[in-house]
């Protein structure tokens, strides 16, 4: 098959490997991206930043201390937004960033990612016509201010307080203690000048609960904070330092009335409240990031299964046969094992994050129609995505980065930094194991439905369905048959883990528990139900991909397709076992086709992380280059530390030289 990234002068390795793929590179990733032109511009932007000297790194980031990190992430995101706002759409600007700035984090991330959507979806008419033209312009910088030093799950216990006027017609913001400090929201320390900030509503010492409120908070031309206002950076972390994410206290700050986003909770002049058609549109930003979150995700653990492969193919170590040659490590069934499933599940969470986006914009035009019933479906699932997908990815790219053995470790391979840009994301945007629950709790609700022949919607339809025998291993050599097989277990094992969750709990409840006492005593199983229901969906929409996808590559998706059901299942084997639905005879035989899998894919493996189609710049990583020419670039990689500027520190001359020469004349 043609291949475009061969070309002269790579590892001769990585070549061959190319020139075993038996399908269209070019046409995976255009299905990957939803068309060729999309494909294409993905390619003409990364060329463009590449080309682009205002994008040029005099040495890479990884040397940088963090301010320079910082300084130079600014300056970049100001050519982003001023240059380059006009030339990309706004579903390229991700990529755009990535290219031109790389994934820990920039000056207008959570203007983005929260802030304009906060404003768009939640502002009143008036208030969305003042601020979101000069939001939209980046005449200002917002960020969304809600988690605080003591509280980030439990909302309802937030502090901080806006408290109604009517005299003056203002919401008195406050910080009533040093815990109700806002705390975590990424670029509030130093970049942004507006935020929405998340408080308890007051009127009439009655409080209503968190609503979200616009707050300037640094004087437009100075850049200094305003009275009342405390704000800064909250130091460094594991990972997103050129975010700074920030602190905020605010001493009794007044704002006007209409500053409180009131397209759906409304607070009249006179202090009459009116409550919004669902009681959480008010956290509305946080399903938003929710349902976009698991495609830039998948994307993390792309890059990690493509750094993996290409390198794995290049690197030679050790010897399968006695006097054999030594063999590329991607011959070891061990290393398949570890990185295969990883670009399967890669593929996995990219379909299902694409699949999820589309059912956000379907529910939010149904909100603009005053319709907020796709939300709870909606909400259940986007909780139970990023909770399973920011978890897996983690283990995914620590797998890969344990894979390159000693050179995953260094900062070269870019693998330590995806890992701590991927697990943020089990905590933000709502710690994993509460937002199972979230969706645990929809799940119980499902169950009551389905036993009450209620309909139910498409993503717990399964719960509705009867159980028959579980047809793996007993379909014979049809590999379509078999996939329904699978997907048909999979139901009944998402449907028997939330039936016995929920007569779990029933049962605490029955033995005098209270409903929320009983419920903490069955989280760990609620969470296992709530993750099977996520794992099936996911499944379920890569088959949905699979079977629309064009003849040309079919079959690479199908083979990648029983690789993850293979090992979805070996995986899942404890609750595939549990109540007798599969027998030991059929995890083995799932093993086994596990192994034939690594086999059949072990020809495709560096075609399918191609197909991810991410540049050398934006992959960031001398081990991941599509050239593999890794060792050389390994030693000028290493050359650019600041400790190799002189060839003898002060730290050794000050410290070290003088330790040696007193205890050598001792002697
Ligand atoms: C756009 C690009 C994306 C790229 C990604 C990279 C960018 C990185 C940026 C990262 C920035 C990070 C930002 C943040 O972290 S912001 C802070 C996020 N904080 C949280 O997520 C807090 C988590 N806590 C909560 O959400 C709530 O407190 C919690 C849901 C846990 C409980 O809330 P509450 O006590 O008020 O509610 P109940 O549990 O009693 O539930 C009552 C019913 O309401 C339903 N519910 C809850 N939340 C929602 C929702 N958001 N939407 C719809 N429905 C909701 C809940 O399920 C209950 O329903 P039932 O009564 O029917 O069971
Ligand atoms: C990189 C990063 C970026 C962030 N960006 C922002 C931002 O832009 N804006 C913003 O407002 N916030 C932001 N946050 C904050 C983030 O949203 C919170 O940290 C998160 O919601 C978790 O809340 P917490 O820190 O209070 O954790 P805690 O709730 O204190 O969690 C601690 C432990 O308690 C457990 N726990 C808590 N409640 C329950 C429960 N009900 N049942 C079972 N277990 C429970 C958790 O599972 C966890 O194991 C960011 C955080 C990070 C790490």
């Amino acid at each position: 098959m043609p291949n475009r990234c061969i070309r002269p002068g790579d590892n001769p390795d990585l070549t061959k490997e190319r020139e075993t793929c038996t399908f269209d590179t070019d046409e995976l990733a255009a299905n990957l991206y939803g068309s060729r032109r999309n494909l294409e511009r993905r390619r003409e932007i990364s060329q463009k930043v590449s080309a682009d000297p205002d994008f040029a790194d005099p040495i890479p980031h990884e040397f940088l201390s963090r301010e320079k990190a910082v300084d130079a992430t600014a300056k970049k995101s100001k050519v982003i937004f001023q240059k380059w706002k006009n030339l990309v759409k706004p579903e390229e600007m991700p990529h755009l960033v990535n290219e031109a700035v790389g994934i820990q984090g920039f000056p207008l991330a959570l203007h983005h990612a929260m802030f304009l959507p906060s404003l768009n979806s939640q502002a009143d008419d008036d208030l969305a016509a003042e601020i979101l033209p000069r939001a939209k312009a980046y005449e200002i910088i917002g960020t969304y201010a809600q988690t605080e030093m003591g509280h980030g799950t439990n909302l309802r216990e937030l502090e901080t307080t806006a408290t109604y006027d009517k005299t003056t017609q203002e919401f008195v913001i406050n910080t009533p203690t040093r815990k109700a400090m806002k705390w975590w929201p990424g670029n509030l320390g130093k970049m942004s000048n507006y935020a929405v900030v998340c408080c308890q509503l007051i009127i009439d010492g009655k409080n209503l609960g968190p609503h979200n409120f616009l707050v300037q908070l640094r004087c437009e031309k100075t850049h200094e904070p305003l009275p009342g206002i405390t704000v800064g950076d909250i130091g460094p972390k594991i990972a997103y330092n050129t975010t700074d994410n920030g602190f905020l206290a605010l001493d009794n700050v007044r704002i006007p009335r209409r500053q409180m986003l009131m397209k759906h909770a409304k607070v009249s002049p006179d202090g009459t409240y009116t409550p919004p058609i669902h009681a959480k549109l008010n956290y509305g930003a946080m399903v938003h990031v929710r349902a976009h979150m698991i495609y830039s995700h998948g994307h993390l653990l792309a890059r990690a299964a493509a750094v993996a492969t290409r390198y794995s193919a290049v690197r030679r170590q050790g010897r399968i046969e006695n006097g054999g040659p030594e063999v590329q490590i991607l011959d070891y069934q061990t290393q398949q094992h570890r990185i295969f499933p990883q670009i399967a599940r890669a593929y996995a969470i990219l379909f299902a994050g694409q699949e999820v986006r589309d059912q956000y914009a379907k529910t939010l035009e149904g909100i603009a129609n005053g319709q907020a019933d796709l939300l709870p479906d909606l909400h259940a699932l986007t909780s139970g995505l990023k909770s399973v997908v920011t978890f897996m990815g983690g283990l995914g790219i620590e797998q890969c980065r344990m894979s390159c053995g000693g050179h995953g470790y260094s900062d070269a391979s870019g693998l330590p930094k995806l890992y701590g840009v991927q697990i943020g994301g089990c905590t933000y945007e709502g710690e994993n194991m509460v937002m199972l629950q979230q969706t645990a709790r929809y799940l119980m609700k499902g169950v009551k439905w389905a036993e009450q022949g209620k309909s139910l919607s498409p993503s717990i339809a399964y719960l509705g369905k009867k159980s028959g025998k579980s047809l793996i291993g007993l379909k014979g050599g049809d590999i379509t048959r078999e996939h329904e097989a699978i997907l048909e277990t999979l139901e009944h094992t998402a449907r028997r883990l939330a039936i016995d969750a929920s007569q779990l709990w029933e049962k605490r409840i029955k033995g005098g528990e209270c409903k929320e006492r009983a419920w903490n005593g069955v989280t760990v199983e609620m969470n296992r139900a709530s993750r099977v229901y996520t794992r099936l969906f996911m499944a379920r929409s890569f088959h949905r991909r699979l079977l629309s996808s064009p003849s040309s590559i079919r079959s690479v998706l199908s083979d990648l397709f029983s690789l993850y059901l293979h090992y979805e299942c070996v995986d899942m084997a404890q609750h595939l076992l549990e109540d007798g639905h599969c027998n030991g005879g059929q995890i083995q035989y799932l093993k086994k086709r596990l192994y034939e899998d690594l086999t059949t894919l072990r020809p495709n493996a560096v075609s399918l992380v191609d197909s991810f189609e991410i540049s050398d710049r934006e992959l960031n990583s001398v081990l991941g280059r599509r050239d593999g020419n890794v060792y050389e670039a390994l030693f000028q990689w290493a050359k650019q530390s600041e400790l190799n500027y002189t060839d003898v520190l002060p730290a050794v001359k000050n410290y070290m030289m003088p330790m040696m020469e007193e205890n050598r004349s001792k002697l």
